[in-house]
């Protein structure tokens, strides 16, 4: 247990056959039971998902590509008022990532201002293929939540729950590092703040998941068209810690450049996540206050609020 060697992989759970999509059926209560254990034990998994098919892939990430060839003064025009959703790169530390956000990227209009910043004269297919990636991925996003929604007896918040939520998309590329065998760091080790994550990567591995023992599974997937699908502190602060978040980071090797794009499900401000008192009893007391996920962003981005455990524990918890 615990070497690198041996590592588990991680669950791999197929979203692709139409039975498992029909909610109610045999099919997909096995696999809703499957994504309960994946996310308790790992909180991700791997997921097979054909509804964006492999033209749609290599469409993303010639998008993704004709995104970061731009120059570096028009990539810094995607700036937003929330902290870390605007371009992010030449990081000291960090100096192999770049990033640029997405916010709603599921709805066209919000994609088309994004497109018209950066390409003033338009760009209507790299417009169309990142509007209808995000969209289709949401869809993927929003089966993974009503299964656990369901697991925990949450139906009837889950509309609410749903319509405190958008999505942001980032897309990311990590420079190789320069020297063969000399392994660098992508992204640090990290929790997601958010709901829920999908992320997709080129051919590129580099991604590392840590286990409740504090062991490293590298993200080999079983198919380059395989998703991950990570669960983020605020579904299980909603869920009163019931969950797992894991701790990832990005390690880069060799010489080939790796692009991921990551659908973030995020609360909105002014929704106040709360557990619900269905998962609130003796063997599980209440773990976190409620709290407005933007606020606690803004303490998340303060000295105190990076140098905590936990930044969540630490704001909110009991
Ligand atoms: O690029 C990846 O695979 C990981 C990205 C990530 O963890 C994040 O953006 O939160
Ligand atoms: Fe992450």
């Amino acid at each position: 247990m615990g070497s690198e060697s041996s590592s588990p992989k991680l669950l791999f759970l197929d979203f692709s056959k139409p039975e498992v999509m029909t909610q109610g059926s045999p099919e997909w209560e096995t696999l809703r039971s499957q994504v309960r254990e994946a996310l308790q034990e790992y909180g991700c998994f791997e997921a097979s998902y054909d509804d964006i098919p492999s033209h749609a892939r290599s469409a993303i990430f010639g998008a993704t590509k004709e995104l970061f060839e731009l120059p570096l003064e028009t990539k810094l025009r995607n700036v937003s008022e929330k902290p870390f959703y605007g371009y992010i790169g030449q990081v000291p530390g960090l100096q192999l990532y770049e990033s640029l956000g997405i916010d709603d990227a599921d709805v066209s209009e919000k994609v088309e201002t994004f497109t018209n910043t950066l390409w003033p004269q338009g760009n209507p297919s790299f417009c169309k293929t990142i509007h209808s990636y995000a969209e289709q991925l949401s869809k993927l996003d929003k089966i993974v939540r009503t299964m656990i929604g369901e697991s925990f007896g949450l139906d009837k918040y889950m509309d609410e729950h749903f319509d405190s939520t958008n999505y942001l998309l980032r897309v990311m590329k990590y420079n190789c590092p320069n020297n063969l065998d000399n392994i660098a760091l992508g992204m640090n080790s990290h929790t997601d703040k958010n709901i829920v994550t999908i992320l997709l990567q080129n051919q590129v591995e580099g991604l590392e998941v840590q286990t409740k023992d504090g062991s490293w599974i590298k993200f080999q997937p079983s198919s380059p068209t395989s998703f991950i699908v990570i669960i983020g502190e605020a579904l299980n602060a909603w869920l009163n810690g019931r969950l797992y978040s894991p701790y990832h980071r990005v390690m880069m090797t060799g010489n080939e450049v790796r692009y991921s794009l990551g659908l973030f499900s995020v609360p909105k401000a002014g929704y106040m996540i709360k557990a619900p008192e269905e998962v609130v009893d003796k063997q599980h007391p209440l773990v976190f206050k409620p709290y407005d996920h933007a606020e606690f962003l803004s303490f998340y981005h303060t000295e105190a609020g990076r140098r905590a455990t936990s930044a969540l524990h630490a704001y909110c918890g009991i």
